[in-house]
């Protein structure tokens, strides 16, 4: 029994950060995470990256798969445009709650759903359940080999459109192979590596941007 990794992590926002202050929220997770507890957030070097890129799309509509504690929700949903809104996938009920309450204390629980379930049967009822017609961003950070069968299945379901921005955390450490192949070798995308580093760490790590070109 005792509290979990997350719950320890949502304890420090809330003693930590101010309430409906998102920058706050994000540095009370990222000094939890360098003081206390490292965590698998996408973390501070490479948010700034997923910032500029979210900046540049100003996404209307966003997907995020793999919630875990809702760090990168916050960076997304921070940033959306008015009229913008984030649906994140997160499969284990104990992260989403947790997600749910740190994405409170941001103040931007009316531009995020968080949708508990596994991304494979939740892909094919997106369209019909939110109205979605495509997205225009998607993060991608749940388990690395999802990857590469969730944005055949997003391609597959229709929910991609001309100029679709793809970003993709890890894809050197813990890495993810055969999504990288994919979607540097094929005509449907135009990618870019974005280098950096694991998380509160020396590590190597990067973010892959692929554009969807239809
Ligand atoms: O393993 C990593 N991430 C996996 C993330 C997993 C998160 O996505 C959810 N999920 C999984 N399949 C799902 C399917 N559908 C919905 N949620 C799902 C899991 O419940 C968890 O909340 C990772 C590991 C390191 N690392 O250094 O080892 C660093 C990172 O930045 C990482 O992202
Ligand atoms: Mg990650």
């Amino acid at each position: 029994t005792g509290t979990t990794r997350p719950q320890r992590l949502l304890r420090a926002v809330q003693e930590r950060a101010t309430r409906g202050d998102s920058e706050s929220v994000i540095a009370a997770i990222d000094h939890f995470c360098r003081h206390q507890e490292w965590a698998m957030n996408v973390g501070d070097e490479k948010g700034f990256i997923l910032d500029s890129v979210v900046s540049e799309v100003s996404p209307q509509t966003a997907l995020e798969l793999g919630t875990y504690c809702g760090y990168s929700t916050v960076r997304i949903a921070r940033l959306l445009p008015p009229g913008g809104h984030l649906i994140t996938l997160e499969f284990n009920p104990n992260y989403a709650a947790v997600a749910r309450q740190v994405i409170a204390w941001a103040g931007l629980e009316d531009m995020v759903q968080v949708v508990e379930g596994a991304s494979g049967d939740w892909i094919p009822h997106l369209r019909e359940h939110f109205g979605i017609e495509s997205f225009d961003f998607v993060f991608l950070d749940h388990w690395k080999e999802l990857y590469l069968p969730d944005i055949k299945l997003l391609e597959e379901c229709g929910l991609l459109r001309k100029g679709t921005v793809l970003l993709a955390d890890n894809v050197i450490c813990p890495g993810t192979p055969d999504y990288l192949e994919y979607v540097r070798k094929s005509q449907s995308y135009e990618s870019h590596y974005f280098g950096s580093h694991l998380e509160y760490t020396r590590a190597e790590d990067g973010l892959e941007k692929s554009v969807y070109l239809g």
